[in-house]
């Protein structure tokens, strides 16, 4: 089997391709035109975020059996198509989750307790402890939409620290278990003092945290975002912001990443949110820690020889 990895992985994947057998390419700078050039000569895809596999490259993939994302996101590939083809498709949201779930605490810490203000404080020389006064984890009520590998991992965590912590995902039954109550949506909007999402971004959840569902929030609300930019409205976060419907907001992804192709009302918004001391940002780091990336390789992997046994078998 022959396997073109066209991103940078942990150099970990290549002596587990090579014990599995199989043989691969490693091209990481590799970009949309060489991919479209070469693809067609390959069985497998590695991918994790920087190309897009929609229906152009898909045409070009007369061999491809499997594509495989280094990460949990699928929203890059065109899964209709891939279904249509035949193509499996794997991910490795087990590998990235304990990492999404510590930076969600992390960043939630971070802001409850002003880490980054006072901290910017102290560097210039100015002692504020009443400015800095905190605000405890413990007793809050956590709502979290999504309940798959980080909504699970987060849940985990924000028990410990003492939240009651209460999850709605759309897709799952019966996922309720020691670290959160399953429960619909509105009891989220009625009871939540945190909302964190762990959604994937599809048509349903782009724009999800729009200014109709935050003013269907009945108590004003903290808002962690670790899941993918497009599920929030950034102008409608800002207007909850100024409105105090939400009291802060940690945001680990954004509605236009990378910054540089913010448009007009974007970079409106992403100003008033990086001059705000209830905004903590970070460039999209919550799945991607020094453990994350080597584990991420063991995941897929296993999910590709789960595959191949599987083919193998006819099970
Ligand atoms: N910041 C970062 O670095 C990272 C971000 N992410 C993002 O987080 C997302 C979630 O990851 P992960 O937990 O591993 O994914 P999972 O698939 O394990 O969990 C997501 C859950 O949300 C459910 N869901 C889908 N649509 C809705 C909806 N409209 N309302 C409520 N629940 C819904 C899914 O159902 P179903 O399975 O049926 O779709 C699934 O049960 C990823 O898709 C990715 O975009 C992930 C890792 C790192
Ligand atoms: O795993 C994901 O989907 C991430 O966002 C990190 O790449």
């Amino acid at each position: 089997m022959k396997i073109l990895i066209a991103d940078s992985m942990h150099p970990s994947i290549f002596g587990m391709f090579t014990d599995a057998g199989w043989s691969y390419d490693y091209f990481p700078s590799y970009r949309r035109e060489d991919i479209l050039r070469e693809l067609r000569n390959y069985e497998g895809l590695v991918i994790r975020s920087k190309t897009a596999v929609d229906a152009e490259i898909l045409s070009e993939a007369s061999m491809l059996r499997f594509i495989a994302r280094a990460g949990a996101g699928l929203d890059l590939i065109d899964l209709e198509m891939t279904k249509k083809m035949g193509i499996e498709v794997f991910h490795a949201g087990e590998g990235n989750r304990d990492a999404v779930a510590e930076q969600a605490l992390g960043m939630l810490l971070a802001l409850f307790n002003n880490i980054v203000k006072a901290d910017g404080e102290v560097r210039q020389g100015i002692w504020d402890r009443e400015g800095n006064r905190g605000v405890e984890l413990m007793g809050k009520t956590v709502g979290l939409i999504g309940y798959g590998n980080n909504g699970g991992a987060t849940a985990r965590r924000m028990s410990g620290f003492g939240c009651r912590v209460l999850a709605y995902d759309k897709y799952r039954d019966h996922y309720g278990d020691e670290f959160a109550e399953e429960v619909p949506l509105k009891e989220i909007t009625a009871q939540a003092d945190i909302l964190s999402l762990h959604i994937p971004l599809t048509a349903e959840t782009r724009n999800l945290v729009n200014e109709a569902f935050i003013e269907s929030f009945e108590k004003p609300f903290y808002l962690l975002n670790l899941s993918r930019g497009e599920t929030v409205s950034l102008a409608s976060l800002v207007k909850g912001l100024e409105s105090g419907k939400i009291k802060g907001a940690c945001l680990d992804v954004l509605e236009n990443e990378k910054l540089g192709k913010l448009s007009f009302a974007q970079q409106e918004a992403f100003d008033y949110l990086r001059a705000s001391n209830k905004v903590v940002l970070t460039p999209h780091i919550g799945g991607w820690t020094h453990e994350s990336y080597v584990r991420i390789n063991e995941v897929l992997v296993a999910q590709i020889k789960g595959w191949l046994t599987r083919l193998e078998y006819g099970v």
